[in-house]
């Protein structure tokens, strides 16, 4: 369902964060992504949306050219692209539900939109949603008055409400307590086996990378350094990915 190839970005001021990545990845799919801090994770997350601009390469979405994508289909693209991240990007002044509803907004009609006016179907949506992140008491809360855990489970809600077929998840538990970080990853669990959503999560530990992704690819300084299964990490390829000087932790 996603085919990126010969993927590369250079931001200007010339720092090159991708190079020449490719792989595939079928529906249905957990994939994690892993490296370094400043590998080039999130650019390549935010390219397949096109939220950063790539430089060179292609990306076929659901059959899809997006790197050729004008405006207008490429707002249709990211309707079914959710994205989920590291800090939760909420807007912390509105509701919970207002943010959750805010997932919906590719769909509405924009004037609605701007009086707050959603149709009754959304509202039971978004209710449902925030039911299965376990938070549906919290929908008249402020966001800021949430845990961070809350939050990302409001993300994660959020982005459901976009029917998306696939979700970008951008270390979705980076800014949690480790403790939370399992309780945050089984909900995207979830919505990959329940509703079949294939899932591209950026992953710093990789006993979560073990535990939840069906298979792995690896950045170092911006090219992909392995694509495999989770098991085939080996104290050889640890290295090659993560540097010499690196240990394991977890
Ligand atoms: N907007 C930008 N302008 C210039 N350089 C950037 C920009 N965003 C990222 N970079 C650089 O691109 C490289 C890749 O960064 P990126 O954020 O994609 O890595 P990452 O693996 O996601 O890191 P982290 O885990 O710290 O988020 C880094 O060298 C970074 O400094």
């Amino acid at each position: 369902m996603l085919k990126v190839s010969k993927l590369k970005k250079v931001y200007d001021g010339g720092v090159q964060a991708l190079e020449n990545v490719s792989f595939e990845v079928p529906k249905g799919q957990f994939l994690a992504v892993i490296g370094l801090s400043g590998s080039g994770k999130s650019t390549l997350l935010r390219c397949i949306n096109r939220l950063i601009e790539p430089t060179e390469g292609k990306i076929i979405f659901d059959g899809e050219d997006v790197t050729a994508a004008s405006e207008d289909e490429l707002r249709h693209i990211r309707r079914k692209i959710g994205m989920v991240f590291q800090h939760f990007n909420l807007v912390q002044r509105s509701s919970v539900l207002t943010n959750v509803l805010a997932g919906r907004l590719g769909y509405v009609n924009p004037v609605w939109s701007l009086f707050n006016r959603f149709p009754a179907s959304d509202l039971e949506k978004a209710m449902r949603e925030l039911d299965r992140v376990g938070i549906a008491d919290k929908a008249k809360y402020r966001a800021d008055e949430l845990s961070g855990g809350q939050q990302q489970r409001v993300g994660i809600a959020r982005a459901m409400m976009q029917e998306p077929h696939l979700v970008l998840a951008d270390e979705p538990v980076a800014s949690l307590d480790p403790v939370l970080a399992h309780s945050i990853m089984q909900y995207l669990e979830k919505i990959n086996k329940e509703d079949g959503v294939t899932v591209l999560c950026s992953l710093h530990f990789l006993d979560l990378v073990h535990r939840y992704a069906d298979r792995v690819i690896a950045l170092n300084q911006g090219q992909l350094v392995f694509d495999g299964l989770p098991q085939e990490i080996n104290d050889e390829k640890f290295k090659e990915i993560y540097g010499r000087d690196a240990e394991r932790v977890g």
